[in-house]
Order: structure tokens, then C-alpha cells, then sequence
């Protein structure tokens, strides 16, 4: 459930909109007339995400934002304002606030910003407990986990969470790089100012310095207002780069100059910004063999690559692969309406030979299935699903040359192959997703009869790929005209 806060004089229009979109039992939306009332509310309430109308009848929005910012610099603010004053929203961004809506407010743009901001306030409050003795091995946000390499990751995690340092984390897909971003976040003494994360695989090339360092009025032809980048915004607060190995070069020497002299220049503009901003970067490639190869800074490698920690693969975990089914079994079942209690020998003989090289988001999904096809407390063989059940291919490497597309599919395999299959889909998501949306100016609607797919799950996809949909253009048609959609 999240909890929406609108601030807004005149609330009646805003807070219909939004109670259609963010409906009962899911979310709540409240409403505060005034700034105290607001300042109050955030105060008393947390709520998870906050709308804040620029003009207010006691005090600016500005002064607003800036009271709830000393309270509590993570929730997402996001400004609404008339076109003429959206000047005032952008400078706002400066200071932090998360995004800004121009009135009348596109129903669409509405739901995917705070969409986007709910998910960026959960990845700041969501707990990443590194485990100690005495820990509950059962609370929520437990990393799981105590094989060797783990007790490193854990101990890596506790030398370097608080010094001011950038951080690597390296490991293949699913095993755990967000959980550890987090946990760094929230052991340093930056726990309590902003955290943002971009997927630097998911956004193209062309939109990927922009959101990172914004850009200037007339920057290029569709750059209508000024923008502020996550890097400026961020100003006090952690940002995870998630899948640094795939930006371009040239963004790489601007990220090399933030980690050097915390400057940067926005794009298009010549005032140097300056901004303070913790590094933590991720990637399942292999940076040395590329900054080797020439595909990745070899400067900024060194630069990042002074504190890593690597997660290991699930398959070279051990007991660990048997503490999280328990762990993962014991929060599904409420979700799914379960009560397995136990796993049968086959079935856990079956788990532990398969290589699982989508990792813990792998094996989640793989209990998810198994416990839909379950009846009564033992989960068995024959619930788990048929993929487990064939001869398992081999892991990719990091670093090999040129990515699964480009590989000749109908010719080599090669004998380090193991994840061919999720990692092509992932490829081709990112590749092909963004590209519908883009043909289909915006419209999901319009872009999933496109694919052939559910509306439903592009828009899943399109989250887990770290893409919002308000970034990709207009809204869908059917959007404005009923105000329909789903949640
Ligand atoms: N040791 C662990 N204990 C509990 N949950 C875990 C553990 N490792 C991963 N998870 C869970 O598995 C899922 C995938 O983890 P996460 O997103 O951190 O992986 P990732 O390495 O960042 O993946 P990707 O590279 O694909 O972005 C998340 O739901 C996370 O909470």
C-alpha cells in the first residue's frame, strides 16, 4: 500500500484524478489545504510520496518542499504548477524534489511519475539487513546467506558502507548487486538523504546523459525547458549506476570528472554545476577485460574499481541455495495464499542440481510457479517447473566478445554458455521495448498491440527494465479520453 499526500489549495480535481488512479485498498490518498497543514501531515503521517502545488494560500510550495526536506529528505516531492511558473518546479529539482506535473495534469504522466516515485521511495525505506549473529534470519530485507563468499560480501559491505568512497559490485544477473547498493545506502551516513538508481542498460543512448546530468533549454530540438539531472538532484545523496559497463565512452569521462572534481556541465550548457554525490556503480560485465579491450574507461575502472564486491553466482553458494527456498517459501506463501511448509528430498536434490543462471530472481520466480501448481504443505518434484527438469546449458561469462545477438544462433555455442536464454530476452527487451514505445509515441496501448503482448506485462517490463513510461512521450489516447488504464 502507499500513502500520497496532495498538498493543493484547490485539491478537488487533482485528488479525483489521482483517487482514480491510486484507488482502495492499494494506496490512499490525502489531502492537505494549506502548507502547515502539509509540513504537518508529512510530519505525523510519512506519507510515501508527496504532490505539492507550487502556490499555496500561507507560504510557497518551495518553502514547503524545503520544511519537508528537513524532515525527511526521502520522500519523493513531486511539484504541480501552471505552465508559466514550471521555472520554479525545475529549480526545485535543484534542491531535490523528485519530478514536477504541469496543470491541467495528463492522467497518464500523472500515474507514471508517481508510479515512479512509490518505487524510488520503497528502494530508500525497503530494508538490506546484512546479517549478524542475533540477527532474525526471518526479517524482512535479511540478506540470506552464509556461505564464505557471502561472509566477505558482508564484511565488504561493513568496511566501506560509511567511508565516502565509490563502490563496484560485480555479479552476474539476479545475485543480489540492488540489494547490496542498498544495504551500502543504508549502513553509510547518507542513510537519511536521497538514493537514486538508473539503469544505464535501459535507457538509450540519446535520453542517457540527459537524465543523468540534464540539459539546457534549446540543448536540442525537443529541449523545450530546462532539465535537471539525477546527478544534480541527487546533490547529498547516493546513486547507483546500475550496468555501468554498458555506457557509452563518452559519458564515462563525465562520470570520471564527477568522481574527480564533482563538476559537471549540463547538456548544451557552459555553467560548470557542482554537486556532491556518492558513486555506488554495478555491472554483470567483466570492466577489466573490457578496460583492457577498450570498451570501458580504463581511468574510470580504477577509479571505481578500488573497492569491489563481488556477489557470487547462486550455483557456487552451497547450503546457501537451501536457507533461501525456506527464506523465499516463507514470504511467497502469504502472497500466493500458501501454506508449503517443507520441500520434498526430490525436490530439493532437483534445485540443487539445476545452475540456475538467472540466480535469486530465478529461483523466486521458480518457487512462485511451484507453489501456484502446489496443494498441501510439501512442495514436490512435480510441482517445479518443466525448465528445471531439462539438461541444463552452461553460464555466460562476462566479458566475452560481442553480446548474445550478435551470436551466430544457429551455429557455435560456446562451451561457456549457460544463460543464453534469459540473458537474449533481457537483450532484446531492452532493445526492443524502448523502440515500441518510441514508435508507438508513447501510448502502451499502442506499443503492447504492437508486440502482441498484455499492456500489462509491458508496463512490468518497462519498470524492470528501469524505464518510465512518462519519459517515452504523449499519453495513450484512451488514457486522456476515459482515464482508464490499470493501476
Ligand atoms: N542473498 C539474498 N537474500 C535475499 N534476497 C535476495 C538475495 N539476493 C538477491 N535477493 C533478491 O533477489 C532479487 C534480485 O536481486 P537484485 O535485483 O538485487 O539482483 P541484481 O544482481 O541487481 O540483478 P540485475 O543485475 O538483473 O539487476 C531481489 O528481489 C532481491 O531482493
Amino acid at each position: 500500500m502507499a500513502h500520497l499526500l496532495l498538498i493543493d489549495d484547490d485539491p478537488e480535481l487533482l485528488a479525483r484524478q489521482m483517487r482514480r488512479v491510486f484507488s482502495r485498498p492499494e494506496h490512499e490518498v490525502d489531502e492537505a489545504r494549506t502548507g502547515a497543514e502539509g509540513i504537518a501531515k508529512a510530519g505525523r503521517d510519512a506519507p510515501d510520496v508527496i504532490i505539492l502545488d507550487l502556490r499555496l494560500p500561507d507560504r510557497s510550495g518551495l518553502e514547503v518542499h524545503d520544511a519537508i526536506r528537513r524532515i525527511d529528505a526521502r520522500i519523493p516531492v513531486i511539484f504541480v504548477t501552471m505552465a508559466r511558473k514550471a521555472d520554479a518546479a525545475i529549480e526545485a529539482m535543484k534542491h531535490g524534489a523528485y519530478d514536477y506535473l504541469v496543470k491541467p495534469v495528463d492522467l497518464h504522466q500523472l500515474r507514471g511519475v508517481i508510479e515512479g516515485a512509490i518505487e524510488v521511495g520503497r528502494r530508500m525505506r525497503e530494508p538490506a539487513i546484512i546479517p549478524e549473529r542475533g540477527t532474525d534470519i526471518d526479517a524482512e530485507g535479511v540478506i540470506v546467506g552464509s556461505c564464505p563468499a557471502m561472509i566477505e560480501v558482508y564484511k565488504a559491505i561493513g568496511r566501506v558502507a560509511s567511508q565516502e568512497v565509490p563502490v563496484l559490485i560485480t555479479g552476474e544477473s539476479g545475485t543480489g548487486k540492488e540489494l547490496v547498493a542498498r544495504a551500502l545506502y543504508q549502513h553509510s551516513g547518507r542513510s537519511r538523504a536521497p538514493f537514486l538508481t538508473l539503469n544505464c542498460a535501459a535507457i538509450p543512448e540519446t535520453l542517457l546523459e540527459s537524465e543523468l546530468f540534464g540539459h539546457e533549454k534549446g540543448a536540442f530540438t525537443s529541449a523545450d525547458r530546462r532539465r535537471i539531472g539525477k546527478f544534480e538532484q541527487c546533490n547529498g545523496g547516493t546513486i547507483l549506476l546500475d550496468e555501468i559497463g554498458d555506457m557509452p565512452l563518452a559519458l564515462q569521462a563525465k562520470v570520471l570528472r564527477i568522481l574527480q572534481d564533482q563538476v559537471f556541465e549540463r547538456v548544451g550548457g557552459n555553467e560548470t554545476v557542482s554537486t556532491d554525490v556518492r558513486l555506488i556503480a554495478a555491472t554483470h560485465r567483466d570492466l577489466r577485460t573490457w578496460a583492457a579491450d577498450g570498451k570501458f574507461r580504463p581511468d574510470l575502472y580504477y577509479r571505481l574499481g578500488v573497492f569491489t564486491i563481488h556477489l557470487p553466482p547462486l550455483r557456487e553458494r552451497g547450503e546457501d541455495l537451501e536457507l533461501l527456498v525456506r527464506y523465499l517459501l516463507r514470504r511467497l506463501n502469504p502472497q500466493l495464499g500458501r501454506d508449503v511448509r517443507d520441500v520434498s528430498p526430490e525436490a530439493m536434490t532437483r534445485l540443487r542440481a539445476y545452475p540456475w543462471p538467472g540466480n535469486v530472481r530465478e529461483l523466486q520466480s521458480v518457487l512462485k510457479q511451484a507453489l501456484l501448481q502446489a496443494s498441501g504443505p510439501l512442495l514436490l518434484d512435480q510441482f517445479l517447473p518443466d525448465s528445471l527438469k531439462e539438461p541444463a546449458s552452461a553460464p555466460r561469462q562476462a566479458g566475452r566478445e560481442g553480446g548474445p545477438l550478435h551470436a551466430d544462433l544457429l551455429g557455435e555455442f560456446s562451451p561457456e554458455d549457460r544463460d543464453l536464454y534469459s540473458e537474449l530476452h533481457r537483450q532484446l527487451d531492452r532493445l526492443l521495448l524502448p523502440r515500441a514505445m518510441e514508435f508507438a509515441r508513447g501510448s502502451q496501448h499502442q506499443a503492447a498491440l504492437h508486440l502482441g503482448i498484455a499492456r500489462q506485462t509491458l508496463r512490468q517490463k518497462l519498470r524492470q527494465l528501469g524505464i518510465h513510461p512518462a519519459d517515452q512521450g504523449p499519453a495513450d489516447e484512451d488514457d486522456r479520453a476515459t482515464g482508464a488504464g490499470e493501476p
